[in-house]
C-alpha cells in the first residue's frame, strides 16, 4: 500500500509547489492591482468583479471538483488577496457564531475584520459612520418573511445596496450536556423559534420558549445555565462547546436566509445583476397597477415586491420591488426613468450582481 502511495503523494507534493506559486503571482498582481487602486483613491473591494471571477472558475471547471467546492477555494483566494491591498472590516449582528456572521464570510471570504453588532440598527450606523467598511443584514427569510427593521433602516439611511448571500439555515437543539435532562426553557431568536414551532410543538409542548436577542446569546446562555437549551447553528454550538441534541430542526428543510451588503460603494454592472427600488404612490385606484406598468413595457422582470405601511397613521404604503437587471442595464434605465415619473417616492437602494 505505502509502495502505491508514495508515488502519487510526490505528485500531489509537485502539483502544491506549482499551486503555491501560481497564488503567490497571483497575491503579487493583486497587490499591483492595490496600488493602482491607492493613487486613485479607489474601491479594493470589487463585488461585481469577485461575481465575474466566481462565474469565470464555475464555467471553466474541468472537473471533478464541484462547481460549489471549486467557488469556495477561489473565494477564499480572493479574500486573501484582497486583504494584501486592504483587510476589510465588515459589521454585522453578533455575536460570532450567528448566520449573519456565516454570511460575511460567504461574500468576503475569511481574510475579513468582522465587527460584531449588538443589533440591526448598529450595523447600519458602524457602516454609514465609517467604522466598518460594510455591513451584512438580514432582509428576508424563506419561512417567515421579510425582517422588517431591516427594510425600514434601508429606507432611512445613506448606505445602499452592493450585494446579497443567500445561505441555507439550518437550526439544532442543543444543550451544554447534549441531553433535555433538566432543561425547563429553550431559548432562540424569535424567528428560529418560529421556524422550529413544529418541531417545538410535536417533542417539546412543555418546554417555555423565550426570545432572546440571537441565537449566538442563547447558546451562550446554554453553555452557562444546563436548564437552558438553545436553538442555533451547529457553528455556535461547537463555538460555545454546547453538545448536540437534535440537528436540522427547522420546519422547512429549504429555510434560507438573504442578506443584504450594504455600504457606500455603487457597483458596476457585472453581467448577472439585481436591482433593488423603494417606491410610495399617492393613495388612489390603481395607482399600484400604473407605476409598476414600465417594467412589463421595458421587458423588466420583477423578482421581488414587498409593501411596509408608511407609518404616518394614512394608510399608505412603501413598496419594496427587486428588478432584474443593473440600473444601468439600457430596458432598467429607461424603466426607472418612468418609474420615477410616476412615483410619489423613488429610491434606489442599490444595483448588485445576483449571489451564486
Ligand atoms: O480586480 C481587482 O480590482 C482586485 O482588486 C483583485 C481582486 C482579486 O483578487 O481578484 C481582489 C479584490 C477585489 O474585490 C476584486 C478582485
Amino acid at each position: 500500500m505505502t509502495d502505491k502511495l508514495k508515488p502519487l503523494r510526490e505528485q500531489i507534493d509537485a502539483v502544491d509547489a506549482q499551486i503555491l506559486d501560481l497564488l503567490s503571482r497571483r497575491a503579487r498582481l493583486a497587490q499591483e492591482v492595490g496600488h493602482v487602486k491607492a493613487e486613485t483613491n479607489a474601491p479594493v473591494f470589487r463585488p461585481e468583479r469577485e461575481a465575474q471571477v466566481l462565474r469565470a472558475v464555475a464555467e471553466r471547471n474541468p472537473g471533478p471538483l464541484k462547481d460549489a467546492d471549486v467557488q469556495t477555494i477561489f473565494r477564499e483566494i480572493m479574500s486573501a488577496c484582497r486583504s494584501l491591498e486592504k483587510r476589510v472590516t465588515v459589521a454585522y449582528l453578533g455575536p460570532a457564531g450567528t448566520f449573519s456572521e456565516q454570511a460575511v464570510y460567504q461574500q468576503f471570504g475569511r481574510a475579513v475584520e468582522g465587527l460584531p453588532c449588538v443589533s440591526i440598527d448598529e450595523v447600519f450606523r458602524a457602516t454609514e459612520a465609517g467604522t466598518a467598511d460594510f455591513g451584512v443584514v438580514p432582509v428576508e427569510n424563506s419561512s417567515e418573511g421579510a425582517i422588517n427593521r431591516t427594510l425600514d433602516l434601508m429606507l432611512a439611511t445613506t448606505t445602499s445596496i452592493s450585494g446579497e448571500v443567500s445561505i441555507p439555515v439550518h437550526h439544532s437543539l442543543m444543550t451544554k450536556s447534549g441531553s433535555m435532562e433538566g432543561v425547563s426553557v429553550v431559548c432562540a431568536h424569535s424567528q428560529a423559534l418560529a421556524q422550529c414551532q413544529v418541531y417545538l410543538n410535536t417533542h417539546y409542548p412543555q418546554l417555555e420558549r423565550r426570545a432572546v436577542a440571537s441565537n449566538a446569546e442563547a447558546a451562550v446562555m446554554a453553555s452557562n445555565d444546563p436548564s437552558v437549551a438553545a436553538i442555533a447553528s451547529e457553528m455556535a454550538g461547537a463555538q460555545y462547546q454546547l453538545g448536540v441534541v437534535a440537528g436540522h430542526i427547522q420546519d422547512d428543510p429549504h429555510n434560507r436566509t438573504r442578506f443584504a451588503v450594504i455600504g457606500h460603494l455603487k457597483t458596476t454592472p457585472s453581467g448577472q445583476d439585481q436591482t433593488s427600488l423603494v417606491l410610495a404612490v399617492p393613495n388612489k385606484a390603481g395607482a399600484v397597477y400604473n407605476l409598476l406598468a414600465p417594467l412589463a413595457t421595458h421587458g423588466v422582470s420583477m423578482t421581488r415586491f414587498e409593501s411596509r405601511p408608511a407609518r404616518m397613521g394614512t394608510w399608505e404604503y412603501y413598496f419594496y420591488v427587486d428588478v432584474e437587471g443593473h440600473e444601468q442595464d439600457e430596458p432598467v434605465a429607461r424603466a426607472l426613468h418612468e418609474l420615477k415619473d410616476n412615483a410619489s417616492f423613488f429610491k434606489v437602494l442599490g444595483s448588485y450582481p445576483l449571489s451564486l
